[in-house]
């Protein structure tokens, strides 16, 4: 990863920034599988990631991208029972998964609680062999977008500041159980396993989440910003809007 591929994008508004990332989708998801075949995304929990599902479900273009040849998949997920209204899965579900004909089998949801226990290294051992399979034995597969919501903390996914997993070499997934945000049980990628993707989107609005986007950009130690960390094999993008990019100065 260079710092060549790296774009930052402001947009005017939330509501702007939602319905640009979700056309943006649309024609990444397309692309990839008029080269590839299939595509895989890989989707964030969080405000404006959320958003940006339900602009997309609202968008006629959407019918632009076969989606019985999308993978689903998640960057981390709240360790909560199947269904729980704060799982990021089940906020994606409702803002747009309902609404496409994917194939069940392609929507990898994260393990749930409630099936498979209160262990979050279970689940995160569980998540991984997953994706392992999909890429075919080991590894993760070639995600070619993956989404990520940037914490007012730096954090993205659940890897957060000050805390071991974001300097996480092997393991593509870890448990989290104690994430300062609630709530505190959950899995998430590691940054080699998000360094996997081709691109990486890091999506963020408003102004509480100025410092950390302008830190971020800096290239603030990971230890500190996490976001500042994640990066894409041959693309990573800065989708912002004012609020967010009004302490970055580049
Ligand atoms: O807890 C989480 O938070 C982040 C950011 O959420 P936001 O509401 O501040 O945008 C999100 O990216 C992550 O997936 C989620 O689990």
């Amino acid at each position: 990863m260079t710092t060549a591929a790296r774009r930052v994008l402001v947009h005017p508004s939330a509501e702007v920034l939602a319905n640009a990332v979700a056309a943006r989708l649309v024609t990444a998801l397309a692309d990839a599988q008029a080269e590839r075949g299939e595509a895989h995304v890989v989707l964030t929990g969080g405000t404006i990631g959320t958003r940006a599902l339900a602009a997309l479900a609202q968008s006629p273009a959407r019918e632009a991208v076969d989606w019985s040849r999308v993978h689903v998949w998640w960057g981390d997920e709240r360790h909560l029972p199947a269904g729980d209204a704060d799982r990021n899965c089940t906020q994606a579900e409702e803002a747009l998964l309902r609404h496409l004909p994917l194939r069940e089998e392609n929507v990898h949801l994260p393990p749930a609680a409630d099936g498979a226990g209160p262990d979050v290294d279970a689940a995160a051992r569980a998540y991984a062999g997953e994706l392992a399979a999909a890429a075919g034995g080991d590894g993760v597969p070639d995600f070619d977008v993956l989404l990520l919501g940037v914490g007012p903390d730096g954090h993205v996914a659940s890897l957060f500041p000050g805390q071991e997993f974001v300097h996480e070499a092997q393991r593509t997934v870890v448990g989290v159980p104690d994430s300062p945000k609630p709530p505190p049980a959950r899995i998430s990628l590691t940054l080699p396993a998000i360094g996997r993707a081709r691109q990486v989107w890091l999506v963020a609005a408003g102004a509480e989440k100025a410092e950390a986007v302008a830190a971020g950009l800096a290239g603030a130690d990971v230890g500190s910003i996490p976001a500042a960390g994640a990066a894409g094999r041959e693309a990573t993008l800065w989708l912002l809007d004012e609020a967010a990019a009004s302490r970055h100065s580049g």
